[in-house]
């Protein structure tokens, strides 16, 4: 082995070493109850992590050694160690260290799930020297300290528990078994091993050992990863969508039909309708599942000039709205506008009305272009187009509208729709529509090249790039070997911080506080 390749292993070695820069504060035992809720169930399971698990399981089952063999149920009557009162008869499985989630010993009880039962078991682990109850997340974080997952696992974990939909169920148990954690992990070994041999040439490039090309080698390598960190990083947010929900926005002019609209898509009357133009003023949001995919469907304030502070306030906000939204639906009343678009023709009639209602902001968007068209004003967004009130048109107008509705390949979805009419399906058509925009702007969870899913994540990499970037600047101006050195050492901090080799209590303490008790 060359002196060169011994160094690359050695320099590993040492940095992944001197990673775990926190303390486990595992010196006690913790218990929780970890199914959830307190109210009545059949089954309520009580996990104790620590490593006075074995002493209180045998206490609590009147046994003096133990009897339990690991990943075993067995059926037992528990007792309370202070008043001899037998609490409930409980399934109770032990895992040995360092096979157990937390990596500790680890004793789940399985007891009929009502609230005086529960309360009594955690009452006499409450007894034992030592124990306490669990902090939020706090099994969790064990499980991170004791090396069984990795931060972006447990990210994982937290989303699966938080998944309502069936793609952000696939997104979060692929991340939970390491299958994002895998990229981050492989780009980080390569940079920590162009480290390795830039420094080994920094210490021996006198002696013959080392070879002549290791920093082209390295520089091709570094752009190798800049390439894969940069396509990672402009995904379009597919895995983050999929995570926060795609942001629906329904928008129009007062009385379109917005909030009856919503409502019908919600089967709820979740907003106010009101025959009164300017009903909607504050912004009005409703969770959906739309074909395995989260969606936050927004109602918004008319877009109108006008007097009314409340209104103008309101406004703004749907402004501010359309903005953060990924789609936006576009509500006409199809029967006020009926004459305009047969005049004009509906791509014109759309242009001018779309410049008529929201050219304010529209202005804003374009600055010194004066041309108007969707792809301007689209500005990347994804556009349903609802007609609205065709329940109003008779079967003549009906059809000679059809004739006209023409897009010239605009790439914008087009329905007509009533949503006074309970019974039809033109609702549907709108909802294959919106689900085939969402399916686009989203990742469908799947592991093969899973998606980026959190801002964090984004952040740490967008760092770990700029280090690359400058590594390779700080080469090509020859400056100090040992300085464009630093960037590579940086960059390998970036993507540690990602998946925890490299962690501090502040990134902890933000990643567990929003697990519940008992995770
Ligand atoms: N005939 C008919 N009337 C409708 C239809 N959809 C809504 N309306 C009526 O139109 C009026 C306005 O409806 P809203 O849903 O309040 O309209 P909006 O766009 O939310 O209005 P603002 O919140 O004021 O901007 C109400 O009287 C609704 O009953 C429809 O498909 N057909
Ligand atoms: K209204
Ligand atoms: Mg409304």
């Amino acid at each position: 082995m060359s002196l060169f390749k011994k160094l690359s292993l050695t320099n590993i070695i040492t940095l992944n070493k001197s990673f775990k820069t926190f303390s486990p504060q595992n010196a006690s035992t913790i218990y929780a109850l970890t199914s959830g809720s307190n109210q009545k169930c059949g089954v309520a399971v009580i996990r104790v992590s620590g490593k006075s698990t074995i002493e209180a399981l045998l206490k609590l089952t009147k046994k003096t050694q133990n009897i339990y063999s690991p990943r075993k149920m067995y059926l037992r009557d528990l007792y309370h160690p202070l008043s001899n009162d037998k609490i409930d008869k409980s399934l109770v499985v032990w895992f040995k260290e360092p096979k157990s989630f937390t990596g500790e010993d680890v004793c789940e009880f399985h007891v009929h799930g009502g609230p005086a039962v529960v309360s009594s078991l955690l009452n006499a682990l409450s007894t034992f020297d030592d124990f306490r109850y669990a902090e939020p997340g706090e099994f969790s974080r064990r499980a991170f300290v004791n090396g069984q997952m990795d931060l972006v696992e447990i990210e994982g974990l937290a989303d699966l528990v938080n998944a309502e939909t069936e793609m952000q169920r696939k997104q979060a148990l692929s991340q939970m078994e390491g299958n994002l954690s895998k990229i981050y992990k492989e780009w980080r070994s390569s940079i920590i091993k162009c480290l390795a041999n830039v420094e080994a040439y920094i210490d021996f490039n006198e002696e013959e050992n080392v070879e002549d090309d290791v920093l082209d080698v390295v520089e091709v390598m570094v752009n190798n990863l800049i390439k894969s960190i940069l396509s990672h990083l402009n995904d379009n947010r597919r895995g983050e969508r999929l995570r926060n929900g795609v942001r629906v926005a329904i928008i129009g002019q007062p009385n379109a039909g917005k909030s009856s609209l919503l409502n019908a898509i919600c089967k709820r009357p979740t907003a106010i309708v009101s025959p009164i133009p300017g009903t909607t003023r504050d912004i009005i949001e409703s969770a959906l599942n739309i074909g395995g995919y989260p969606i936050v469907l927004v109602d918004t304030a008319g877009l109108r000039e006008t007097s009314d502070l409340i209104e103008i306030e309101g406004v703004k906000r749907a402004f501010s709205n359309i903005e953060s939204s990924d789609v936006l639906i576009i509500v006409i009343d199809v029967n006020q506008h009926l004459d305009s678009i047969m005049k004009k023709g509906f791509v014109n009639f759309l242009n001018d009305h779309l410049e008529e209602k929201f050219g304010s902001y529209v202005k804003s968007l374009r600055n010194e272009d004066t041309s108007f068209g969707f792809q301007k004003w689209l500005n990347g967004k994804e556009i349903i187009i609802s007609l609205n009130k065709k329940d109003l048109l008779n079967q003549t107008q009906l059809s000679e509208l059809n004739e006209k509705l023409n897009l010239n390949g605009e790439q914008i979805s087009l329905n007509r729709i009533s949503c006074i009419n309970e019974n039809n399906n033109d609702i549907d058509e709108l909802l294959n529509q919106l689900k085939s925009k969402v399916s686009n702007l989203c990742s469908n969870g799947m592991s093969e090249s899973p998606s980026l899913t959190q801002q964090r994540h984004r952040d740490m990499l967008t760092k770990c790039l700029k280090s690359l970037e400058s590594y390779l600047i700080k080469r090509k101006k020859e400056e100090d070997l040992v300085l464009a050195a630093e960037e590579l050492r940086l960059a390998v901090r970036w993507l540690g911080t990602i998946t925890g080799h490299v962690s501090t209590e502040q990134i902890l303490d933000v990643i567990f506080k929003d697990f519940c008790i008992g995770k």
